[in-house]
């Protein structure tokens, strides 16, 4: 995995602009959608159970984020995932909150079990403790995992199956064996709600045209955290940084991203 193939990627969705249907929390539906677009992909937010299967389907990655889950969104959540994994299609799951109450640690867990999840992006903490290894979690914020970040990551991808992207100052991509370290991203990101549920928007459309699941997660938090630093360069603080990502990152070239990707084995 490298800078080249992360920016033959961002060409690839751009050319693709692959439909990517959410299942996805009220706080951050709107900017999930305009992320999408500014990546190059084509959103479509479809939560009833009646038609989320069907929706599912035609679409070229499942992205589901329980940060406002109920039980009926998980049966949809549940739905949408069987039928997107016997149709191919690549599900993102974005476990917003784990750890925090029961509901929401049981919910991930069993959206695990019964859906095979191409790749779980999470913060620290929530990785932490759905690798069984411990995590902090207050809200939907991450109080970090306990012991080394890296190994953590590890942990949770072989205990859940799936490639965990973990992310932080520094974001964490491995399936348990390979694993790769984006270092692009500006903490003004943490200071702004959503980056983490727009990031798995961004996955949802790099993952759609990626070959494997781990390139595509790589890559596209390198081109999510590149837009973060050239957006935080001419920010005035959380808001004005906003309209900043969104406008880098509709603006990102592959050429930009093969010059500016930061990321490396570890
Ligand atoms: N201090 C930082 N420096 C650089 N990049 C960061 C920093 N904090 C977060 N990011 C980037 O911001 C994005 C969101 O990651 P973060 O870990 O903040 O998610 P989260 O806290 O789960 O999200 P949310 O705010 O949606 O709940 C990622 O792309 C990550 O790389
Ligand atoms: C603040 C918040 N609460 C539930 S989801 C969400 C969006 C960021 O995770
Ligand atoms: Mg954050």
């Amino acid at each position: 995995m490298d800078a080249q193939t992360s920016a033959a990627l961002l060409g690839l969705v751009r050319e693709k602009r692959p439909l990517v249907h959410h299942i996805t929390n009220t706080v951050t539906i709107n900017d999930c959608a305009n992320i999408t677009i500014c990546a190059g992909g084509a959103p479509v937010m479809a939560g009833a159970a009646e038609e989320s299967a069907e929706m599912a389907a035609a679409a070229g990655a499942l992205v589901l984020n329980i940060g406002t889950l109920d039980p009926a969104q998980v049966e949809s959540m549940l739905r949408a995932g069987r039928r997107a994994n016997e149709c191919g299609v690549p599900v993102i799951l974005d476990p917003v909150g784990a750890g925090a109450t029961a509901l929401r640690t049981e919910s991930v867990l069993r959206i695990l079990e019964e859906v095979e999840v191409a790749v779980l992006k999470g913060n620290a903490g929530e990785i932490g403790v759905l690798a069984g290894t411990g995590g902090t979690v207050r809200g939907v914020d991450s109080g970090g995992c306990d012991g080394d970040a890296v190994e953590t990551a590890r942990t949770c991808a072989r205990a859940t199956g799936t490639v965990v992207a973990m992310t932080g100052i520094v974001d964490v991509v491995t399936d348990g064996e390979r694993c790769v370290l984006v270092q692009n991203g500006d903490p003004l990101m943490d200071r702004l709600s959503g980056t983490g549920c727009m990031a798995s928007s961004v996955v949802g459309c790099f993952v759609a045209v990626a070959d494997d699941p781990l390139s595509g997660a790589a890559a596209a938090l390198c081109a999510f955290g590149l837009a973060g630093e050239r957006g935080a360069a001419a920010a005035r603080g959380p808001y004005s940084f906003r309209t900043g990502l969104f406008d880098e990152l509709y603006a990102l070239t592959p050429e930009d991203l093969a010059g500016g990707a930061r990321l490396e084995a570890a």
